[in-house]
C-alpha cells in the first residue's frame, strides 16, 4: 500500500526536465517531507502525484494500480484517492462559491445531490477544520487566507482519501493556523492517511515530518 513515483521525468518545456528520475513513495500512517531550493520542481513533482501532470516517462502507482497515460485526465476513481492543498487558497479556491460550496464540491462532483447529506458533511468538514457556521457562508473575499485555507484542506478531505499532498500548505499562514492545520493532517494521520509535504519551513519539517527527502541536492 503507498502512492508511488518510480523513475518519474518531466517538466513544461521539451527536452528540459525539472524532474528527473525521480523515485518517491508516500505510505500510509506516514509524513514525508519533499525539500529542494526554489524553482527545482517541488510542485511539478506534486501535481505528477497528484495526477495532474503526466510525467514523460516514468510511472505513478496508487497501492499497486499503475496509473495509465491520462490524455486528459486520469481515472476519476484513482484521483479521488488523492487530495491535494496548494500553496495559495486563493488561486484554487472559486471566488463565486461560499466555503461550505468550496469544502463540498467534490461530493458535488462525485454526483452527492441529496442537500441534508451535503450539509451534515459539510458541518463535519468544518468542525475538523475548525471553520464556524458564519465562516461557512461567506465567500473567500470576506475570510481570511487562513480561514479559506481550512476550507481547501476541508475539501481535499472530502471525499476520505488515502493520500494527502500538501504543496507548501503553511506558506500563507500565520503560526497558530499552521499549528492547527497541522494538528488536523495529523489526526488524520494517526487514522491511516499518507502525507506529502513539500515546504521551506524547515523546523516545520523537522517537526512534522517522519522522513525528509531531498532530491534535488548532491549530484544527478
Ligand atoms: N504551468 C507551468 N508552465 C510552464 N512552466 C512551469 C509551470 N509550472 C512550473 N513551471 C516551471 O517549472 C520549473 C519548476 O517549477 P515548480 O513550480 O515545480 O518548482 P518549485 O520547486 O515548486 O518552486 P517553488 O519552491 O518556488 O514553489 C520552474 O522553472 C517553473 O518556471
Amino acid at each position: 500500500m503507498s502512492l508511488v513515483g518510480e523513475g518519474l521525468v518531466g517538466g513544461w518545456r521539451r527536452g528540459h526536465a525539472v524532474v528527473d528520475r525521480l523515485d518517491v513513495g508516500v505510505e500510509p500512517g506516514r509524513v514525508l517531507g519533499v525539500a529542494g531550493p526554489s524553482g527545482c520542481g517541488k510542485s511539478t513533482l506534486v501535481r505528477m502525484l497528484a495526477l495532474l501532470h503526466d510525467p514523460w516517462r516514468g510511472v505513478v502507482a496508487v497501492d499497486g494500480t499503475p496509473v495509465p497515460r491520462m490524455r486528459h485526465r486520469a481515472p476519476a476513481a484513482l484521483r479521488r484517492r488523492i487530495g491535494v492543498v496548494f500553496q495559495q487558497p486563493r488561486a484554487a479556491a472559486d471566488p463565486r462559491l461560499t466555503l461550505e460550496q468550496v469544502l463540498t464540491e467534490p461530493l458535488r462532483a462525485r454526483g452527492e445531490r441529496d442537500a441534508g447529506v451535503l450539509a451534515a458533511r459539510a458541518e463535519e468538514l468544518s468542525d475538523r477544520v475548525g471553520l464556524t457556521r458564519d465562516l461557512r457562508g461567506r465567500r473567500p473575499h470576506e475570510v481570511s487566507d487562513g480561514q479559506l485555507q481550512r476550507a481547501c484542506l476541508a475539501r481535499a478531505l472530502a471525499t476520505g482519501p488515502d493520500y494527502l499532498l500538501c504543496d507548501e500548505m503553511t506558506a500563507m499562514l500565520d503560526a497558530s493556523t499552521t499549528a492547527a492545520l497541522v494538528g488536523v493532517i495529523g489526526e488524520e494521520v494517526a487514522r491511516g492517511l499518507g502525507v506529502l509535504t513539500v515546504t521551506h519551513d524547515e523546523p516545520l519539517l523537522a517537526a512534522w515530518a517522519d522522513e525528509v527527502v531531498r532530491p534535488w541536492s548532491g549530484p544527478r
